[in-house]
């Protein structure tokens, strides 16, 4: 291991948030689908920044574009107008094949099912991605991750012997196992009761504050969110607000004033 990766591994969140540390980026990030009368307006000219070495929320109402939102910075979904930047890439333009392998090589993924594969155990569901990409894991990495997830004496476990939290944390050891630039998490404690929903976060926060790493998290819950450095709210396609070192508290009294705002609305169409 190099010094810079030994120096990352040990530096808290706060000293990767340098003028250059921007994760990802876009600006004026429109996704529309449909044509004609039937358009939604899904992302409506958002700017946003993701801070390397930090753990963001996206938060808003339902419909409010989070999952486009995190689709359309993976490069999971082209955009209608706009660009969007991974790191000093940017993804706006690369054909599929660019972006397929962009994203193996540079994104984790978690999503609220896990998707892990029933016939491989632990171990194998983790290195999977880089299996079938042909890479090598970067052993001393992978070692830290899987004792940061308290998976070591679960490696040999097929998903079916696993809790649902401990398969999150399969999960979770996936996403992280390439050391990729950014994590997207899509309501990754969604399937799961609170007190696994609980550890996921805190592996997460460990990802962020152990690991150096970037995290992306979509979440409806207010209590996730506070697990967080900072919570983007959407409202209608666009960024509305957002909230450094969140409480729970507070991420539920900003999602209220949606619920105001929806609620005037309603009544006025009435
Ligand atoms: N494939 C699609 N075709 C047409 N409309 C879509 C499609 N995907 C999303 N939309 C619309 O775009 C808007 C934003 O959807 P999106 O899934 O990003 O919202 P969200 O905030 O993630 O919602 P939720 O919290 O309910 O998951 C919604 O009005 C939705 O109906």
């Amino acid at each position: 291991m190099s010094r810079t990766e030994e120096a990352a591994l040990s530096t808290p969140a706060s000293a990767h948030d340098s003028a250059d540390g921007i994760a990802a980026r876009a600006r004026g990030l429109t996704k529309a689908y449909g044509s004609g009368e039937t358009t939604v307006l899904a992302l409506d000219a958002v700017d946003v920044e993701i801070a390397r070495g930090r753990f963001t929320a996206v938060m808003g109402p339902s419909g409010s574009g989070k999952s486009t939102l995190m689709h359309c910075l993976a490069g999971l979904d082209n955009v209608s107008a706009g660009q969007v930047w991974l790191g000093d890439t940017e993804i706006t333009g690369l054909r599929e094949r660019e972006l397929t392998r962009l994203r193996r090589d540079r994104i984790g993924f978690m999503f609220q099912s896990f998707n892990l594969i029933p016939t491989l155990n632990a171990a194998e569901n983790i290195t999977l991605p880089m299996d079938i990409a042909g890479q090598k894991p970067d052993e001393k990495w992978l070692d830290q991750v899987i004792d940061t997830l308290g998976l070591r004496d679960r490696l040999r476990h097929r998903p079916a012997q696993l809790s649902g939290g401990q398969q999150q944390r399969v999960a979770c050891a996936r996403a992280l196992a390439s050391r990729p630039e950014l994590i997207f998490a899509d309501e990754p404690t969604g399937n799961l009761d609170s007190r696994a929903g609980l550890e996921v976060l805190g592996f997460l926060r460990d990802a962020v504050d152990q690991l150096g790493q970037t995290v992306v998290m979509v979440t409806h819950d207010p209590g996730a969110a506070a697990h967080s450095d900072l919570v983007l709210f959407l409202g209608d396609g666009r960024i509305v607000d957002e909230m450094a070192r969140p409480t729970a508290e507070a991420v539920l009294e900003r999602m209220k004033r949606f619920d105001v705002i929806r609620g005037a609305a309603d009544s006025e169409e009435d």
